[in-house]
């Protein structure tokens, strides 16, 4: 396993090129599926995640072909057996969302329980639901699930979704757009995956408004057909590299084509804490001119303070003078870089969904251990900022999510670079 080796310290200064989002992209996968023509994404962020649902994917009969130019394309002009097993959908989260476009086109599938970070218990009750309203027989069996569409096909019904959840929005609608009739969701998550998705399968023919709100109408469409459609830019990327710009002083990087309006909540609290923030032709200009001072979070569905950025903001207010009190509500356990971040010198007390943070801490380089996707690059943001050098071990986490993170952040003059597993390391 490879580790990443940080020399804190130097302030970052430069361009940062932001990727599509891994968030959207792999469920923009998914939507292959529901189609006989082909489907080509662009801005595809090269990762660990992509690559195993393209496995996935292949494997159900998809012909999937990176291409030059950061390009993908899948074509799923016939599939074999609709079957998802456990060793490639158990990584991660998002390859559970095969299952809608499977039944909706095929009419059956058998998937296996998803896995993902280990940040909570992360039930797809809601998913399952929501399929079930279309019209599905489902049954779980074994650490899989079976459903089946009736003999007419899925129906368009009204679902309320009794919590906001990403990955039950994006199911329901990727199972509605081929139902017949009507679908209208309510309580939807209101991320911009989401409204990258509708626009995706809209461009594939179908007929789905509302998204980005919390009510969706799907009119279901007969057929789908190829499309092609740029990723999203990833804003969870641009808020851990506009951290990692504020964890020195002095930094200044301009992060290009991030989309200035996804990360509002990010921005206030940013600005608050004295960093500068401005919108730029072609991205968003991240300076720190000065001290930090601390300010308190609390994770929510967007437009709210997303959690996949709760870590990175904790490494930072480590950094910033006073105490920040960070409230988790997404996820009940997603506080396992904590204690990481403590090796390197961070004072941080947590009480079940709440961490007091006390800073400011002269950050120590010193091994340490990711343990889940953002959880690893909180570490590298620290590491960024502490004397001496950190190790940061499992890095697999990282590359789940974060392309090519060494190469972006040394060419902003950080001092960091893989350190392959040798026999002796
Ligand atoms: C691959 C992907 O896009 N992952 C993102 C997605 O995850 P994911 O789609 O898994 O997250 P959800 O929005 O579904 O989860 C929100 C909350 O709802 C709960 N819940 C969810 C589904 C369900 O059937 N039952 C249920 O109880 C979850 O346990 C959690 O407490 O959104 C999360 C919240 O923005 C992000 O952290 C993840 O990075
Ligand atoms: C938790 C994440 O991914 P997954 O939902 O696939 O576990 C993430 O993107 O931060």
């Amino acid at each position: 396993m490879d580790s990443i080796s940080i020399r804190g310290g130097s302030r970052l200064s430069g361009d940062i090129e932001i990727s599509g989002a891994k968030n959207s992209a792999l469920k923009l996968m998914a939507a292959c599926l529901l189609t006989d023509g082909p489907l080509e994404l662009s801005r595809m962020p090269r990762l660990a995640d992509t690559r195993f649902l393209g496995h996935l994917l292949a494997r159900l009969g998809v012909t999937v072909e990176e291409r030059a130019g950061a390009k993908l394309f899948m074509h799923a002009n016939t599939l074999g057996e609709p079957f998802a097993p456990y060793d490639l959908v158990r990584k991660m989260r998002a390859s559970f969302n095969v299952l809608g476009p499977l039944i909706a086109r095929v009419g059956h599938a058998k998937v296996s329980l998803p896995g993902g970070c280990a940040i909570g218990a992360r039930p797809v009750d809601l998913h399952l639901q929501a399929l079930e309203a279309l019209g599905a027989e489902i049954e779980l069996s074994e650490g899989y699930v079976n459903a089946k569409a009736p003999a007419g096909g899925l129906t368009g019904a009204r679902i309320v979704f009794p919590m906001v959840s990403v990955g039950a929005t994006e199911h329901a609608m990727l199972a509605a757009v081929l139902a017949k009739g009507e679908t209208v969701l309510e309580n939807c998550a209101r991320e911009p995956e989401i409204a990258d998705l509708a626009g995706c399968l809209n461009a594939m023919g179908a007929k789905v408004s509302g998204a980005g709100t919390a009510t969706i109408t799907i009119e279901g469409v007969s057929k789908l057909h190829g499309a092609d459609w740029a990723v999203v830019p990833d804003r969870i990327e641009t808020g851990t590299y506009a951290m990692a710009a504020a964890a020195v002083p002095g930094g200044d990087v301009l992060l290009k084509d991030a989309i200035f309006d996804h990360n509002g909540a990010l921005w206030a609290l940013l600005r608050k804490a004295g960093v500068e923030i401005q919108a730029e032709e072609g991205g968003v200009r991240v300076k720190r001119p000065g001290g930090l001072t601390a300010v308190d979070m609390q994770t929510a569905p967007f437009p709210g303070f997303p959690t996949d950025l709760q870590a990175q903001f904790m490494a930072l207010m480590s950094l910033a003078d006073g105490a920040s009190v960070i409230r988790e509500t997404i996820f009940e356990n997603r506080f396992m870089h904590a204690p990481e971040l403590s090796r390197l010198g961070a004072r941080i007390d947590v009480r079940g969904n709440e961490a007091v943070v006390r800073g400011p801490c002269a950050l120590k380089g010193a091994p340490v251990m990711a343990t889940d996707l953002r959880a690893s690059v909180s570490l590298v943001i620290a590491g960024l900022a502490a004397e001496g050098e950190t190790m940061v071990s499992r890095i697999y986490h990282l590359d789940r999510g974060f392309e090519r993170l060494e190469d972006k952040l040394s060419a902003c003059g950080a001092q960091i670079r893989r350190v392959a597993e040798t026999a002796e390391n």
